[in-house]
């Protein structure tokens, strides 16, 4: 059949670092018809060989997305989206501040190597600890801010709403919550802005059941790495970052948990936390300031004042 053929660019994402929460990324992306992916590692082989698999199941899935495992950066170049899950994941017993010095030295050289490659991509951070990993690497990019964002604030919101869904025996469908602070223990999910078909938690479970929620949102990480043992959750951070990565491919736009670079939204300067931001095709397009009550704005300085002091050490380090 004869045909003249448009030269078309498809959307590319990379996705640096082919770990669990990387290559689940990868496979989402493709799987749902996103667009190509381009998976980096630093181990040779196992981003070519994670991308062949995703490949040949291609005809299974019924998508027509390419995927390129690589060691070089060159291969990234010309992404709109670039997803940095490159960096160690805690052990049991370990906080996520922990891998800050082994951390930042990879979430550095990813960053400016990617963005050499991709100067007009939008970067979305995931390595741990995620406030901190993610000031970094817009430090060193010198991207404007809302071009580089952290993912946290959707994954401790969807386990919110589904330990929530649990607790009242039903579907996590209609469940919304808001989950606001750094990605640690002083992460502030806030029940007043959770709801079920629109009516807060709070009218719906007493105060100490929602306590035991909060605490264990709060603990949901560290409670996968209990039960693994070797490495962290990577399902639902997967499906979080690209939940992300969609609402801006597509610019759908959306109001989600992100972390954002404040610049004296919620009375704080200079920092990257998690807050309501309006997220699309530019970005982080604006931050949502929320009424908070005087416990939630304590609960939020408190989260950000940890954040600070692990980036104070972090940026000794560079
Ligand atoms: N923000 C969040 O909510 C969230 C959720 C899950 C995991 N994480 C974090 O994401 C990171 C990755 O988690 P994982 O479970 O995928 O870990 P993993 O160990 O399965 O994968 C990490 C990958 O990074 C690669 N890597 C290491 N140094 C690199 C470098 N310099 N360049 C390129 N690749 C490099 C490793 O070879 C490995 O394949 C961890 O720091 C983890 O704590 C964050
Ligand atoms: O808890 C971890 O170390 C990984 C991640 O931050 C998570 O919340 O699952």
């Amino acid at each position: 059949m004869a045909s003249s053929l448009a030269v078309c660019r498809p959307t590319r994402v990379s996705v640096i670092g082919a770990g669990n929460v990387g290559s689940t990324l990868a496979q989402r992306i493709v799987e749902h018809n996103l667009a190509d992916v381009v998976l980096l590692d630093i181990v040779g082989g196992r981003p070519e060989g994670i991308a062949l698999d995703l490949l040949e199941a291609r005809g299974l899935e019924g998508h027509d997305r390419r995927i390129v495992g690589t060691t070089e950066y060159a291969a990234t170049a010309g992404s709109d989206v670039v997803v940095i899950t490159a960096g160690l994941p805690r052990k049991p017993g370990m906080s996520r501040d922990a891998l800050t010095r082994a951390n930042a030295q990879i979430v550095i050289e990813a960053t400016r190597q990617a963005v050499a490659q991709s100067p007009e991509a939008i970067f979305i951070i995931v390595t741990n600890p995620l406030d901190v990993m993610t000031y970094l690497a817009w430090k060193v990019s010198k991207l404007p801010p809302p071009r580089v964002m952290g993912m946290a604030g959707i994954l401790d919101s969807a386990r919110f709403q589904v330990f929530i869904a649990k607790e009242l025996g039903l579907s996590p469908i209609d469940i919304r919550t808001m989950v606001l602070g750094g990605h640690g223990d002083l992460m502030v999910p806030l029940p007043r802005y959770s709801t079920v078909s629109g009516i807060p938690i709070t009218e719906l479970m007493d105060a100490s059941t929602i306590d035991r929620l909060v605490e264990r949102t709060r603990n949901g990480g560290a409670e996968i790495v209990e039960l693994l043992r070797t490495g962290g959750a990577f399902y639902a951070p997967a499906s979080s970052a690209y939940t992300m990565v969609e609402t801006i491919l597509l610019n759908q736009p959306r109001l989600l948990p992100i972390a954002a670079y404040l610049q004296g939204e919620y009375g704080l300067n200079d920092l990257y936390l998690g807050v309501p931001a309006r997220l699309g095709c530019g970005g982080v397009e604006s931050i949502l300031e929320l009424k908070l009550t005087d416990e939630e704005r304590i609960a939020l300085h408190k989260s950000a004042e940890s954040v600070r002091y692990t980036l104070e050490y972090a940026l000794d380090l560079l």
